[in-house]
């Protein structure tokens, strides 16, 4: 087992002089055009001018060790820009290797011929780990500094995931999936016991791996109520009592056909948040999923219990029914919402394709709810970053640049030979304008750097 490595932090503060944007909340997008951000070697973010003056920027790099020469001082030119690293609330792992397979079939058809043959190969610890190191490899280079994942039912293959993470450099929260009935006996949790015990040991194992939950974070996953008895939800409840310091995330309200299985399991509840609430994981630390067919009371008791949204536009309008969840009411009722990929069930992985997916999805929701305004660009953003990391309740580390938090940023490059076909950068585009293009066409190729507390952590263009 590794332990985090690089305890000591970074060998020498970064600082970075230019176009510095970020949320301060979800209506407010600060754009400092001229920034002076620096980071201590804790990977905390000390200092964030803004207007600086040329003689203030001197002075500052060498309150900090700096100075204009330092290989850790980066002027950010015209076209070049900080944001906050991008959070994917809502991530299956062992859906790496099946991302657009089987779109369009129902939510049950999909699970049973597509995806639990391929979670049921994490079997193999071997192929878990040539996986997984693709799967982090493959979301940092897109900028995903925070992933809320789901591992595959297996204790060993979870803990594999957790030690990647950890080895990468990635911050997330892992979690071995609880299912133990609605599924093939190849790819079933054998009992209820069983997969509490498995649970608990990648708890422990996860604690010892990351002891100050310095990137890791072991997440009670009971896939959702149809793979759930009674005794497994009534384990996790347990659980989640007994550590509160641990997130909660499962898949709610996603589809019609879901909904109705659900009820019939357990006749005894009118709501899936009743439901939920009852085994006593319904809090300020759940992570819900989809949410997509909500009416006033569960509207009413996810803002009241302060769960968060992890919003799937990807997969919600390519599955079997195009699902469109109110997006704009939960930014109405400041109820947490931030943005999943839900990658393999989303055919993409990633959170660029995704902002751009939650506006598709915000103008189809319009046509039936004419008050409901489409998403703004600046929006999207706020999802992807700021409204994630409070979906995940780690705002106070991540999310935004205040001084004080840990820095987790993306260096964007809109121009430039390696811009790839991001829509070309005119000379009278505002920083407004280039930040919309960015959102709108660009990909992974514009991101150019990922910083994960300060560190370095994409591996390659
Ligand atoms: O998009 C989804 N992906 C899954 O793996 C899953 N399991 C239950 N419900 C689900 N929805």
């Amino acid at each position: 087992m590794s332990v985090v490595q690089n305890k000591q932090g970074l060998d020498a503060p970064l600082a970075f002089l230019g176009t510095i944007i970020h949320h301060l909340s979800p209506k407010q997008i600060e754009i400092i055009p001229k920034g002076l951000l620096i980071v201590g070697v804790n990977g905390k973010i000390a200092v964030v001018e803004k207007d600086v003056a040329d003689d203030k920027v001197d002075s500052l790099l060498s309150q900090h060790g700096l100075s204009r020469h330092s290989p850790t001082f980066t002027v950010l030119e015209r076209g070049e820009f900080l944001i906050p690293g991008f959070i994917d609330t809502h991530n299956h792992a062992p859906q790496w290797t099946q991302r657009g397979l089987g779109r369009g079939k129902l939510i049950m058809e999909w699970l049973n011929k597509t995806t639990f043959p391929h979670e049921a190969k994490f079997q193999d610890p071997a192929y878990a780990r040539k996986t997984y190191a693709s799967c982090v490899d493959g979301f940092l280079k897109q900028g995903v500094t925070t992933a809320a994942y789901y591992g595959s039912l297996h204790g060993e293959a979870t803990k594999i995931l957790a030690e990647i993470c950890v080895q990468k450099g990635q911050r997330a929260l892992v979690g071995k999936c609880n299912m133990n009935r609605e599924a093939p006996d190849y790819y079933v949790d054998k009992s209820a016991a069983e997969s509490i015990a498995v649970t608990e040991d990648f708890i422990a194992y996860t604690r010892q791996l990351d002891p100050t939950q310095e990137l890791v974070t072991p997440i009670l996953t009971p896939r959702f109520a149809v793979a759930c008895d009674h005794d497994v939800l009534t384990g996790l409840g347990k659980l989640a009592e007994k550590n509160p310091d641990l997130p909660i995330q499962t898949h709610f309200n996603e589809t019609l056909q879901e909904m109705e299985i659900t009820k019939k399991l357990y006749p005894e509840f009118d709501s899936e948040a009743d439901l939920y609430e009852h085994f006593g994981l319904l809090n300020d630390r759940s992570i819900l999923a989809h949410c997509i067919y909500m009416d006033d009371y569960d509207m009413r008791r996810l803002k009241e219990l302060d769960c968060g949204v992890a919003h799937c536009p990807i997969s919600n309008t390519t599955s079997g029914v195009f699902g469109v969840a109110p997006v704009r009411e939960y930014l109405n009722q400041d109820i947490k919402v931030g943005l999943g990929t839900d990658s393999g069930g989303g055919f993409s992985s990633s959170i660029i394709d995704c902002m751009r997916q939650a506006f598709a999805v915000s103008k189809a929701r319009q046509l039936d709810h004419l008050q409901d305004k489409p998403l703004h660009f600046t929006e999207m953003l706020y999802l992807a970053t700021l409204g994630g990391a409070r979906v995940c309740s780690l705002d106070h580390k991540i999310g935004n640049f205040l001084v004080g938090k840990e820095f987790d940023a993306l260096e964007i490059h809109t121009v430039g030979d390696d811009a790839g076909i991001i829509t070309l950068v005119e000379d009278e585009d505002t920083t407004e304008d280039i930040l919309e293009k960015f959102v709108m066409s660009g990909d992974d190729r514009n991101v150019a750097k990922v910083f994960v507390k300060g560190r370095s952590v994409k591996k390659s263009k």
